[in-house]
């Protein structure tokens, strides 16, 4: 059997390029967009590893990559960001409490934790910050809801659409995933004149030129933490 690979998912076309163009010997990655939001993000990554898998190429990480908003002041416009925690900031109910995800209410998961070693030798090599990276259904556009999801996730620093939709996927696969984001915007009013979309993409390259060997060498049994869930919400 060839040396299994690494699945390196992203919303669009643009973010899958900006990725690919980084790669310098692209025979262990391979790039797929999968498209945008969570539920998407989930069905195309779980079609590519059961593919891959029955076709006797199985990956052995997955990650989801792309732009993101970045919460203030920590993770300002063009600065990366590596998830040390993948969480779904809106699955859940509303009560007359406030939310509730959905582990409150007997379901599920809200979070998938990336293994500790590959999420430090990856931010080392890219110079990113490490936090959680909160994955939405509807992009944060009031500074209400920017607070609200500070407040819940103090340890949020960015949120992106499909992080937790592709780690779902990699879950049920058994294999471990990584989350990487290059931030395009702030999280908080709606201002799309202020979304640096080019200067996201460039970083997510440059990122990427720098962490391939750091994907391609990182081994499963460097870190047993990967499929440990926080039901905190
Ligand atoms: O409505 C707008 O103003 C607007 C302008 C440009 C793009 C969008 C998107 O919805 C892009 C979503 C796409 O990009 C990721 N992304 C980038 N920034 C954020 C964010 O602040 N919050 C959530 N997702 C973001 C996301 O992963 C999607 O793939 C809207």
């Amino acid at each position: 059997m060839p040396h299994p690979r690494v699945l390196v998912a992203t919303a669009v076309p643009a973010e899958r390029d900006a990725v690919a163009r980084a790669l310098s010997a692209p025979e262990g990655v391979d790039t797929l967009a999968v498209g945008v939001g969570p539920a998407a993000a989930a069905a195309g990554t779980a079609t590519a590893l059961a593919r891959a898998a029955a076709e006797g190429r199985p990956y052995r990480l997955v990650v989801s990559a792309g732009i993101g908003g970045g919460f203030p002041p920590e993770a300002p416009v063009g600065s990366l960001v590596v998830a040390d925690a993948i969480t779904v900031a809106d699955l859940g109910a509303q009560t007359p409490d406030g939310f509730a995800p959905v582990t409150e209410l007997g379901f599920g998961t809200v979070t998938h934790l990336p293994p500790r070693s590959l999420v430090r030798e990856t931010a080392d090599a890219c110079g990113a910050a490490t936090g959680t990276v909160l994955t939405v259904s509807t992009v944060t556009g009031t500074a209400e809801r920017a607070a609200e999801l500070r407040l819940r996730h103090p340890r949020a620093l960015a949120e992106a659409m499909e992080g937790f939709g592709v780690a779902e996927a990699a879950v049920l696969h058994g294999l471990p995933v990584l989350e990487v984001r290059a931030v395009s915007n702030p999280v908080g009013p709606r201002d799309r004149a202020t979304w640096r979309i080019g200067d996201a993409l460039a970083a997510l390259s440059d990122a990427f030129g720098k962490i391939a060997p750091v994907l391609e060498r990182w081994n499963t049994h460097d870190d047993t933490h990967d499929d440990t869930h926080d039901t905190h919400g």
